[in-house]
């Protein structure tokens, strides 16, 4: 019997109708590649890379699979196969690991021999091509831990964090970043920083990337075991965004694009596809960008270990998935595969 006949549907019409059918448009590969709003592409990775003060230093980090801590006389053998196949981009992230190098105002987050401004030259020399993104921030740095100066009752003097937090900015500028990321949170540094590269006639040359939507939260393990910037005391909830604080990062996001931010990061990832969905919107002209951060990059090494996702087809999808939501860049730890899995 017709189905039609069946379910009596006598009005003629069949059962199945013309605007029904999705699946004849994405049948064949090439038709499920046009249905992405973006494809992930080797131009969008950014890779983080953790660069001590010991210049002979090549150390695994046990936290983050496959990562280590280099110093500058081994990070560029280590990075120039990652550039030969097409890596474009580097943030860098400095960890003193000498005795009584921390201090109240981290003085060696720009310390011209420090780690940070060594890499940045070494980079600019040896790979011209390559986009040097430095993230400026004062926890791997200060006594105390936290990112910003603090006051004698241990909160942040918002003026001095932000006088502070411009002045390493403009340092690693001159040293040649092209790029500086504030991740500190710590309101009005964008602005600060901005005007300290305009100042000194490096406005035109530095992109601003703010961290404008940082959530504190519990997926930043295996970076602070990496940098070793775990706080010594209280965490990081009075500057970083509360988890449930959506009106927060939106108003941030504007804030910090009122303040001269050439593009904004949303962190972490996969649990704040929302607010990157948010960004798309509010910061529609700029480029948005997610990090996967530490822990959702531990996590998925975890899971494919316990044989509960396979990592390539996992990877792909969350990080699909942010760009779905609006990311068209992506710091990433899987950056070095990524760049063997878009080959094949
Ligand atoms: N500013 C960098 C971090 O706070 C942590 C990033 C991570 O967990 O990968
Ligand atoms: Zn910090
Ligand atoms: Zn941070």
């Amino acid at each position: 019997m017709h189905v039609a006949q069946f379910l009596n549907l006598n009005d003629g019409t069949p059962a199945v109708e013309v605007g029904s059918v999705l699946s004849g448009g994405y049948n064949h590969p090439l038709l499920r590649a046009w249905q992405n709003e973006r494809q992930l592409t080797k131009n969008m990775l950014i890779f983080p890379i953790f660069i001590s003060d010991n210049d002979d230093d090549e150390t695994a980090i046990e936290s983050l699979p496959n990562i280590k801590r280099f110093g500058v006389n081994k990070i560029t053998a280590y990075l120039e196969p990652l550039i030969a196949k097409g890596l474009k981009s580097v943030i860098i992230f400095g960890v003193p690991l000498k005795e009584g190098v921390k201090d109240a105002i981290g003085t060696a987050a720009d310390d011209p021999n420090g780690p940070v401004i060594k890499a940045i030259k070494l980079l600019r020399k040896t790979f011209p091509d390559l986009y040097i993104i430095c993230d400026v921030c004062l926890c791997e740095y200060t006594s105390h831990g936290h990112c910003g100066v603090l006051d004698d009752d241990g909160a942040i003097n918002i003026e001095e964090s932000v006088a502070r937090l411009a002045m390493v900015a403009l340092n690693y500028a001159k040293a040649g970043a092209h790029c500086v990321a504030p991740s500190d949170m710590i309101d009005g540094r964008i602005r600060m920083i901005k005007k300290g590269l305009l100042a000194n006639g490096l406005a035109n040359k530095t992109f601003v990337l703010s961290y404008s939507a940082k959530f504190s939260g519990n997926l930043y393990g295996p970076f602070r075991d990496a940098a070793c910037s775990s706080p010594s005391s209280g965490d990081r909830k009075c500057y970083q965004l509360p988890t449930g604080g959506r009106g927060l990062a939106r108003r941030a996001l504007k804030r910090d694009l009122d303040e001269g931010a050439d593009g904004i990061i949303v962190k972490p990832s996969t649990f704040y596809l929302d607010i990157m969905r948010d960004a798309s919107e509010i910061c529609q002209d700029f480029p948005i960008c997610a990090y996967h951060v530490s822990g959702e990059f531990a996590m998925l090494h975890a899971a494919a270990e316990k044989g509960v996702v396979d990592l390539k087809t996992i990877a792909f999808e969350s990080h699909q998935g942010f760009l779905r939501a609006g990311a068209r860049l992506i710091i990433t730890y899987l950056a070095p595969e990524f760049l063997d899995w878009l080959e094949q």
